[in-house]
């Protein structure tokens, strides 16, 4: 498997720059190393989501940057993400509701079932549209200052960017319900224990914490990487007979790549295991 030095299509992958032309001002990349971090750069309106920020984080994960092997996803200011931006749907009619949600869609799709694991720094307000982007990510670390809330019921809407989907999948349809008729807000605690969090960190600690866990997932094999996000999902999805037989292909693909031979390889012989990816 590729380490990204191509795209799906044979070409070379791009530059950081060349990715950095092609996002919209609301979104920065910065590299540490085999780790990028997307951040949101619209704090003054809470990181709501416009269509530039959402075609931009589909553009970054069609094409992300040469030599990236983990994204943390981050967000400028006090609040990871006020859900979608209110002033842009006031006039549209429903069939440009349904292309504006399936664009959404598309985009967080990318995200999920892409080549990069993702980890996700929340904290403020994950709200709306903003926890539907943070459900899209792989793993999701929260500061104490974190909220979520779908007050989409408040707003005359209904969530669409796929949290009907993965939302439950976290919490349960039952809790989706209550967070959806009330629209109350939950707090961090309540979110980690709920398991909208996977890490809860001290104040502050969330981007440190992220990258830790970026940096360690960047060092596992991208063979194994790419199983437990394009594999996982399904296997889980489907049923027990299936499950296995995917399960035993991911197993017999992970077996035979080089990646597995030259990191056991350096296991048995003491070496510092890490080869680069096939
Ligand atoms: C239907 O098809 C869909 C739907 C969707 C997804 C839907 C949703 O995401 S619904 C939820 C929308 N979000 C909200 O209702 C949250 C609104 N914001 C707040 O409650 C607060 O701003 C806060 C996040 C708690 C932060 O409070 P505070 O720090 O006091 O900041 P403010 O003074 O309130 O705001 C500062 C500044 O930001 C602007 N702003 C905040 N949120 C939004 C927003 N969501 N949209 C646009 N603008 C926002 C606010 O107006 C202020 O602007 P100024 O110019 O006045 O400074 C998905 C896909 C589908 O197809």
């Amino acid at each position: 498997m590729s380490q990204a030095a191509e795209t799906p299509q044979g070409l070379p992958a791009p530059s950081d720059d060349q990715v950095r032309a092609l996002l919209p001002p609301s979104l920065q990349v910065e590299r540490h190393g085999e780790v990028a971090v997307l951040r949101l750069t619209r704090a003054a309106k809470r990181n709501a989501l416009n269509d530039p920020t959402v075609l931009g984080i589909e553009t970054f994960f069609s094409t992300p940057p040469a030599g990236v092997k983990a994204v943390v996803l981050d967000a400028e200011g006090d609040h990871f993400c006020a859900g979608l931006d209110l002033s842009e749907l006031t006039e549209r009619d429903a069939f440009e509701g349904l292309e504006h949600s399936m664009m959404w869609h598309r985009a967080f799709a990318r995200l999920e079932r892409g080549r990069l694991p993702v980890v996700a720094v929340l904290k403020g307000a994950v709200i709306g549209g903003g926890l539907e982007l943070a459900s899209a990510a792989h793993i999701r670390v929260a500061e104490p200052s974190a909220f979520y809330a779908l007050p989409e019921g408040q707003r005359g809407l209904f969530v669409g960017g796929g949290a009907s989907v993965r939302v439950p999948r976290l919490i349960g349809v039952h809790r989706m319900a209550d967070m959806m008729l009330t629209g109350r807000v939950v707090g961090a605690d309540e979110g980690q224990a709920l398991g909208l969090s996977h890490y809860l960190t001290g104040p502050g600690g969330g981007l440190a914490k992220a990258l830790e866990l970026a940096r360690a997932i960047a060092a596992n094999s991208p063979v194994t990487n790419f199983a437990v996000l394009q594999a996982l999902p399904r296997i889980a999805e489907a049923n027990p007979a299936e499950g296995y037989l995917m399960e035993s292909l991911m197993a017999a693909v992970a077996t035979g790549s080089t990646e597995a031979k030259e990191r056991m390889q350096a296991f048995l012989q003491g070496r510092a295991g890490k080869v680069q990816g096939r």
